[in-house]
């Protein structure tokens, strides 16, 4: 992974919302570089940036300092090349599995046979390929999910972004969608950049964690996760991990979900 190109850089970004005259420092100075193919968790406590972050690297929101770069170019806007996939899935409701994932190519009007091919492809990768022709409403949550996701990949993206995908789901499908999602990301050597407020599965899932802090938002370290896959979730290694981020998080805040 060190010799991967850099995919995305963020120098010195700030954010400043203006509500009712009043100045809310959401992001103050964040510097961050990602490779090509690393599992990135952004891990805090409420409050502390990680959605303006990932927000700002979708394309959604623009910094108020610093600039955002996506392979040396500025971030101007939202790109494909980025993907969100959002915590209610954003699927929609009257298409098919099939033309959901399908929904990017074709509104980039690709040849109707390539659409196929692409929507077919992803279809298999997340394992859907008997649920191609049915609508969102009679999936469950974690097909929703992998729907999303196929979606993103079937529209070209180089990096997936996650904001708590999994937040609203019950702990066995949120651990099998992790698994999931870990097998996708071997498989196609993604960049994830993902959002949670869950030590637990920042350290289950990503070979890099960094920390953020509120008041304003922060980075405030950027720790390497390089424990053997699987991950032993009772392992000494892992709990000696999950305990070193528990005591950063909380030398910041107040409580934070382990
Ligand atoms: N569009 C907006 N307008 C005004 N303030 C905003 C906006 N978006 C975020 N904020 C403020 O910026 C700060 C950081 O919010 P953000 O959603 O990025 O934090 P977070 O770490 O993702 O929190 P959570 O885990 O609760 O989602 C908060 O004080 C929030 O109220």
């Amino acid at each position: 992974m060190s010799d991967a190109p850099t995919i995305l850089s963020l120098r010195n970004v700030g954010k400043t919302f203006e509500v009712q005259g009043r100045r809310i420092e959401a992001l103050h100075d964040a510097s961050l570089d990602v490779k090509r193919g690393e599992f990135v968790c952004l891990l805090g406590a409420s409050g502390c940036g990680k959605s303006t972050l990932l927000r700002i690297v979708a394309g959604f929101e623009t910094a108020t300092t610093g600039e955002a770069l996506m392979w040396n170019r500025p971030i101007e806007g939202p790109d494909p090349s980025r993907g969100m996939v959002f915590q209610d899935y954003g699927l929609f409701p009257w298409l098919t599995v099939r033309d959901n994932i399908g929904f990017g190519p074709a509104s980039r009007r690709r040849p109707a046979r390539e659409i196929q091919e692409t929507t077919d492809h992803y279809i298999d990768l997340v394992g859907l390929g008997r649920f191609a022709d049915v609508y969102p409403h009679q999936l469950s949550g974690g097909m929703k999910q992998r729907v999303a996701i196929a979606r993103v990949l079937a529209n070209e993206a180089e990096m997936v972004l996650m904001d708590e995908p999994f937040g609203a789901l019950d702990a066995m499908t949120r651990e099998r969608l992790q698994d999931e999602l870990l097998g996708l990301w071997e498989r196609t050597k993604l960049t994830v950049l993902f959002v949670t407020h869950s030590i637990e599965e920042a350290v289950v899932l990503s070979n890099r964690v960094i920390v953020m802090s509120a008041g304003p938002g922060r980075i405030d370290s950027d720790l390497t996760v390089d424990l053997p896959r699987p991950r032993d979730v009772s392992g000494t290694d892992f709990n000696d991990l999950r305990r070193s981020l528990s005591s950063k998080l909380h030398s910041h805040h107040g409580k934070v979900a382990a």
